[in-house]
């Protein structure tokens, strides 16, 4: 029997961090930057208007009113993009719309509710201060600032932040191709008629889901038999476009434990008994370089077994702290009681209500208990020393991904 920590550490120090590999941005959303990316200009690149008004020299308006408007020519219309008018004299004004460049002269924008929106000349009924409704060049981002770094997940506003500082393409650590496989002859596909004694496959939809929760592709394979040979053939082929592979069931002591009777000998694949619940039986090695986590099959042991091992070695592999789920210190709302020497994990639920967060432990802590698991937001996970824990006690817990 081996600790959690021993084996996490264990298949921490065996996973490969993926190479980088450059990609267009679009294709790189989601992946983890591996380089530093600077801007080659400033942002915004020149001083610009941030409303649709008149560029004015803010002297010209100083003591504007609705009684005493200051009446301007207005020699022309600067749009966004647009090069047009350059320049400005005391006395003269340009339409300026939203983002077009400001021009020499001017250090003012009046906006249009202000003025009665004169195209020859303008009546401008209120002052503006120097600088009013002035966007500066550089106030966003400076020439040469790293506005993103190796490390950095590109969600949605870095990839926006990536493009606005002119990148194309950039150098990530991809994400990581995880295969996913059922193993049991029980198993039968959703939508298909079962026969006595066949159950529907859950762990394979349910893990695949979880890896892109954790970063990866998830590729789900169809489920295979207990027959040593087809599972080992499958494996085999996956192992080609996979950078890491998970398969649930097959792993206890069982006559027909397909799973570990193929890969035991095979590459590094070690069997283990971990202290946990759920989870106790768990595989892991490198087949042909490749990581391998066999989980066991039932579909509860199966999850916390890939958010406790699977889920730090993801982020591993794209050079990210192979951080735990994140968790919270919250306030048990029942009693619970767990056997010594192992860590236990409790699906529950988490409120963050008023008076700091309180968890409750779920009905059924069965490891086959699907419902209570997919009706949990968190998992309370006690350390090997707690046995028995009144309500009120302040314990740790996991948020599942939402
Ligand atoms: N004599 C012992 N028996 C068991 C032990 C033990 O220590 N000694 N450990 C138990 C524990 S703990 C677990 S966990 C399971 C692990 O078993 P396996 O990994 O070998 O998994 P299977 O036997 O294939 O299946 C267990 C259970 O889960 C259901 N299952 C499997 N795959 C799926 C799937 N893809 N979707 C839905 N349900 C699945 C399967 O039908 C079984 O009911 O072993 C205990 N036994
Ligand atoms: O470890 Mo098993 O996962 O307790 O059901």
């Amino acid at each position: 029997m081996r600790t959690v920590e021993e084996h996490l550490a264990e298949i921490l120090n065996s996973v490969p961090v993926l190479p980088p590999l450059e990609l267009a941005l679009l294709e790189a959303a989601g992946s983890v930057l591996a380089e530093p990316v600077a801007a080659p200009v400033p942002l915004p690149p020149f001083d610009n208007s941030a409303m649709d008004g008149y560029a004015v020299v803010a002297a010209d308006v100083a003591g504007a009113s609705d009684d005493d408007p200051a009446v301007l020519p207005v020699i022309g219309d600067i749009a966004a993009g647009d090069g047009g008018v350059t320049a400005l004299r005391p006395g003269l004004t340009a339409r300026i719309m939203t983002g077009a460049p400001l021009p020499a002269g001017a250090d003012a924008v009046v906006p249009v509710e202000w003025t009665d929106g004169g195209t020859a000349t303008v009546r401008v009924t209120r002052p503006a201060p120097p600088g009013n409704y002035i966007r500066r060049a550089g106030e966003d981002v400076l020439a040469g600032q790293i506005v993103a770094g190796p490390g950095t997940r590109l969600a949605a506003p870095q990839l926006g932040m990536l493009a606005a500082v002119g990148r194309p393409r950039v150098l990530v650590r991809p994400k990581p191709r995880v295969v996913v496989l059922s193993t049991g002859s029980e198993l039968r596909e959703p939508g298909a008629a079962l026969a006595p004694g066949q159950i529907w496959d859950s762990n394979s939809f349910m893990l695949t889901a979880a890896v892109a929760e954790a970063g990866g592709v998830g590729y789900r394979q169809a489920t295979v038999g207990d027959e040593p040979d087809k599972v080992l053939e499958t494996l085999r082929d996956q192992l080609m476009r996979a950078d890491a592979v998970v398969t649930s069931g097959g792993v206890s002591m069982g006559a027909r434990d397909v799973v570990k009777e193929v890969l035991t000998g095979h590459g590094t694949v070690r069997f283990h008994q971990v202290r946990m619940r759920p989870g106790k039986p768990q595989g892991f090695g490198l087949l042909e370089g490749v990581p391998i986590f066999t989980l066991p099959g039932n579909p509860v042991s199966a999850y916390v077994s890939f958010q406790v091992f699977v889920r730090p070695a993801l982020r591993a592999m794209q050079g990210l702290a192979p951080e735990p789920l994140p968790t919270v210190r919250a306030r048990l709302t029942a009693d619970v009681r767990s056997p010594a020497g192992i860590r236990h994990y409790l699906r529950a639920r988490l409120d963050d209500a008023r008076g700091g967060p309180a968890v409750a432990p779920a009905e059924g802590q069965g490891s086959h208990q699907l419902g209570a698991l997919s009706s949990a937001n968190a998992i309370i996970a006690l350390g090997a020393a707690d046995e028995a824990l009144p309500a009120g006690s302040t314990v740790e817990v996991m948020r599942l991904p939402s």
